[in-house]
């Protein structure tokens, strides 16, 4: 891994090297726009064309119903139900904290103002399944939207060589309550939940991560549509700030789980201790030839680089530059740099908390923003299925304690009919 020395670094230095998954030419963009078109004009039947140019596999039927998921579940064991179920319990647990009621606010006697929450009516998840299928992204979208009470779910993803979905996704949406899947993935899928086609539902919101055709196709959509996404969630990253308490093997395990997902991912190292960051780059090489994705995470671990930091002080400095999906503290001084984080999506604290368990089943959502979006959005969570809705209820004794604030802002910006709204109600 090429290693940089924070201190040498100028500011053009560190912008070039929190940059990532950029589409200077455009080639991304120009795909994704085709296919956008193709679905909006030829629904299913663009559909099924892509499913066979890009999955390989023809299909009779663009969906399976109940009875077929509930059939491929069947192959799931006993094992990996236990794990799939406490996955569930934790997630759930977490999330329900989120659904909370306001209080009212009485601004001024007899003004009264509140929120009350809403689910969004109709929502899209889009279940990654390309290089590697993530039944685990189905349980981070799909828990809550239920514990939000969506009415319709529409979920999407890629067909498998066999032309269905597997075992792990049929059993999930069991979990879930969910009786239909469509057998879509890519630009094509979150197309056709923008537009709707003849079979897929135009839904309201779509969430969920995929690679950078999906995230691209998402990007577009918020501008070209009305339906609304969670956030941009690309290829997964991580950044890890380590000093001289941190244990390289650790690390190194950490670095590569992020690897693993897909060529475009990034891992970063951002180390007070050049002892450490060495011995954590040899762990890397050691750990990286025996995994079985081991290719794509080397193509990954090339595309990633380390960082030698003066202080724990610098490594936060870069790190919020950088706005990592992931970010691990891998010391044992973690409680006191946690309040400098700035930008981060998720963040896992000391030596003992591998992100692995959030990606799975500690109960944080990861579904997370990718790509320095770490600045302005959150990950998914109960919020995000939710419009929050204010409301208003002013008494005789409000109008006449509110009236002439209004008239006077009404009569300052010119707007006399606004000023009349009140005035008629004043006695
Ligand atoms: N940020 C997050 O929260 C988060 C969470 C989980 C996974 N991820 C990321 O999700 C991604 C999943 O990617 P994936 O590829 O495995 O699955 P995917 O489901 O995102 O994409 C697969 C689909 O991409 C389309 N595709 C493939 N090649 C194409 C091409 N040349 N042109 C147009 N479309 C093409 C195909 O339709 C295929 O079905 C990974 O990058 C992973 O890191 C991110
Ligand atoms: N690390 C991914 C989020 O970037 C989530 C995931 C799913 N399965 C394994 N990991
Ligand atoms: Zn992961």
């Amino acid at each position: 891994m090429k290693t940089y020395n924070y201190s040498e670094l100028t500011a053009s230095d560190i912008q070039k090297l929190v940059q990532r998954n950029v589409d200077p030419a455009n080639e991304i963009r120009t795909i994704v726009e085709d296919v956008i078109a193709n679905v909006q004009q030829h629904g299913d039947k663009a559909l099924l064309d892509y499913a066979l140019k890009f999955d390989k596999v023809e299909l009779n039927k663009l969906y399976l119903d109940k009875a077929e998921l509930a059939e491929i579940a069947k192959a799931i064991s006993a094992d990996q139900k236990a794990a799939l179920e406490t996955a569930y319990s934790n997630i759930y647990k977490f999330h329900q904290t989120q659904l909370k009621t306001e209080d009212k606010v009485e601004t001024m006697p007899g003004v009264t103002c509140w929120r009350e929450l809403r689910p969004i009516e109709k929502v899209g998840l889009y279940i990654p399944g390309g290089s590697a299928v993530l039944p685990s992204t189905f349980l981070m979208l799909g828990i809550p939207a239920r514990i939000a009470g969506c009415h319709e779910i529409v979920v999407c993803s890629p067909p498998q060589k066999n032309g269905k979905v597997n075992a792990f996704i049929a059993y999930v949406a069991l979990m879930l309550g969910i009786d239909k899947i469509y057998l879509a993935g890519g630009s094509q899928a979150v197309a056709a939940m923008a537009y709707g086609t003849e079979t897929v539902t135009k839904v309201d919101k779509i969430f969920g991560p995929g690679n950078q055709f999906v995230t691209k196709a998402k990007t577009i959509i918020q501008s070209t549509t009305t339906t609304a996404i969670d956030m941009p969630a690309g290829p997964s990253e991580v950044l890890v700030i380590a000093d001289e308490t941190a244990i390289p093997a650790y690390i190194a395990a950490d670095l590569l789980a992020q690897a693993e997902h897909g060529i475009d991912s990034q891992a970063v190292l951002v180390c007070t201790s050049a002892d450490i960051a060495q011995k954590a780059v040899a762990e890397v090489e050691k750990q990286l030839p025996v995994l079985p994705r081991a290719e794509i995470a080397k193509l990954a671990i090339d595309n990633s680089y380390v960082v030698i930091a003066g202080s724990l002080s610098e490594a936060m400095n870069f790190s919020n530059q950088y706005a990592p999906e992931h970010l691990i503290l891998a010391t044992n001084s973690w409680e006191q740099i946690t309040g400098s984080i700035v930008n981060a999506g998720s963040v896992f604290l000391g030596n003992l908390t591998p992100e692995s368990a959030g990606d799975y089943a500690s109960g944080t959502n990861h579904t997370l923003p990718t790509s320095s979006y770490a600045r302005a959005y959150s990950g998914v969570s109960v919020d995000s299925f939710v419009k929050k809705i204010t409301f208003q209820h002013i008494t005789r004794e409000g109008i006449n304690n509110i009236g002439h604030a209004v008239e006077v802002l009404a009569e300052l910006e010119g707007l006399h009919a606004h000023r009349n709204a009140v005035s008629v109600r004043k006695q």
